[in-house]
């Protein structure tokens, strides 16, 4: 049973965009730093989901994959986009 889908976790993730204060907020303090910022986390978060697919348990390869869709999803935010954006091209 997950926790939160993927629309739940990005709706809660745009409100944290609006109010959060970065020092509590991992959401808001990647926002601030800035979509370069931000896309260096993305490509880390890519290279550690290769990694623990090709390496490591299901466990932890599907850990992984949550870290890289949460940054993906704060990259959206971060440039403006909203799921629809971005589901008009799957
Ligand atoms: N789903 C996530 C989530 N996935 C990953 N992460 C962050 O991404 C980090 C994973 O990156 P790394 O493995 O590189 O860890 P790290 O080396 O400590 O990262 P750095 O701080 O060095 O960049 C985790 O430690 C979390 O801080 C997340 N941070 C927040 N969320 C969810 O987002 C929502 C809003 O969270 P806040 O904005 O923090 O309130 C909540 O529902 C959270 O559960």
């Amino acid at each position: 049973m997950p926790k939160k889908t993927f629309e739940e976790l990005f709706a809660e993730l745009q409100q944290k965009a609006l109010t959060a204060d970065p020092a509590t907020s991992r959401t808001a303090d990647l926002l601030q730093s800035g979509v370069h910022a931000i896309g260096k986390k993305v490509v880390e978060e890519a290279a550690e989901v290769w990694m623990a697919a090709e390496y490591e348990s299901d466990a932890a390869a599907a850990e992984e994959i949550s870290q890289l869709l949460y940054h993906l999803q704060v990259m959206m935010i971060a440039r403006g986009l909203t799921l629809d954006d971005v589901y008009a091209h799957l």
